[in-house]
């Protein structure tokens, strides 16, 4: 029912989460990022693509804090200005950043490293040991199954194939119960059957979060993508569903122009 609901719904009925306006991102002289907008509501599926050196992953850095923008600002709902804030302060607000190259303790078990995660969220005094985790909780449980390693809680982390490292940290940012949770090309290197089996897990968070996911695969753009931006040259370029960004031939041109190969949106349709 909730589903139904949501589909009914338009994007301006459902809370926004977060902001980003009039972002400008400045590395020495070269302006990466120039006054960029990024309106995130509860539930979105919302994918940023654009050719390389847009401005992607760069937007992404400004979100968790590890970026400071020459000036814009990224308000959460509660008026918090994420700019002024330090990464950490940002993984408190609720903000989850997920990297290419996965950041999990290889030498850990599936179990461990998600216990990990849990402690890491909890507050000092917590972590002294008033209600630590002796057993798999019922967080981690539903969230061991949602990513589906359920069956391989006991193997080391370094054992697990590429598709299940990636599942793996994204049940550990799930842990710390982020409202926003932000993925760098989460199906790289993925099989096909690793690829669908993010891109739903992807949906069902959704279901529970906003998640921003930089991507160049359009085949999991098209199949998984609710909403996207497209960024050129640090500016938005369009925004939309996917359909309406593919019709918008200024699209089809920064990717003509740039890509001739298998990620151009044009070509693909
Ligand atoms: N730390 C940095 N120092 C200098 N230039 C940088 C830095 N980080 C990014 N850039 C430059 O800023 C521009 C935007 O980079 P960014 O990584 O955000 O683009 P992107 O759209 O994510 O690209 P890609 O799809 O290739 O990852 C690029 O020209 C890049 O070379």
């Amino acid at each position: 029912m909730f589903q139904s609901v949501r589909k009914n719904q338009k994007s301006t009925d459902v809370p926004v989460v977060l902001v980003a306006e009039g972002i400008t991102v400045a590395f020495g002289g070269f302006v990466a990022v120039k006054g960029m907008n990024l309106k995130l509501h509860e539930h979105d599926l919302h994918f940023l693509i654009g050719p390389n050196g847009a401005g992607k992953t760069t937007m992404l850095d400004v979100i968790c804090g590890k970026t400071k923008p020459l000036s814009g600002t990224v308000k959460m709902a509660d008026g918090a200005d994420l700019t002024r804030l330090k990464e950490h302060q940002i993984v408190r607000k609720g903000v989850g950043r997920k990297f290419q190259a996965p950041s999990i303790f290889a030498g850990l078990t599936v179990q461990e490293n998600l216990t990990l995660a849990a402690e890491a969220r909890r507050s000092p005094l917590q972590a002294l040991g008033i209600q630590r985790y002796s057993k798999i909780s019922p967080a981690m449980e539903r969230i061991t199954l949602q990513i589906g390693l359920q069956d391989r809680v006991n193997a080391r982390a370094g054992a697990l194939s590429h598709g299940e490292k990636q599942w793996l940290e994204i049940g550990m940012l799930l842990l710390q119960e982020p409202r926003v949770l932000l993925l760098d090309e989460p199906a790289a290197g993925m099989t096909d059957e690793e690829t669908h089996k993010t891109g739903r897990l992807l949906q069902e968070i959704a279901r529970e979060r906003s998640v921003v996911v930089v991507e160049h695969d359009m085949e999991f753009v098209r199949e998984y993508a609710a909403k996207v931006t497209v960024m050129h040259e640090g500016k938005l370029l369009k925004e939309g569903t996917m359909a309406e960004v593919q019709e918008d031939p200024r699209v089809a041109e920064v990717y003509l122009g740039k890509r001739r190969d298998d990620h151009a949106v044009a070509a693909t349709n």
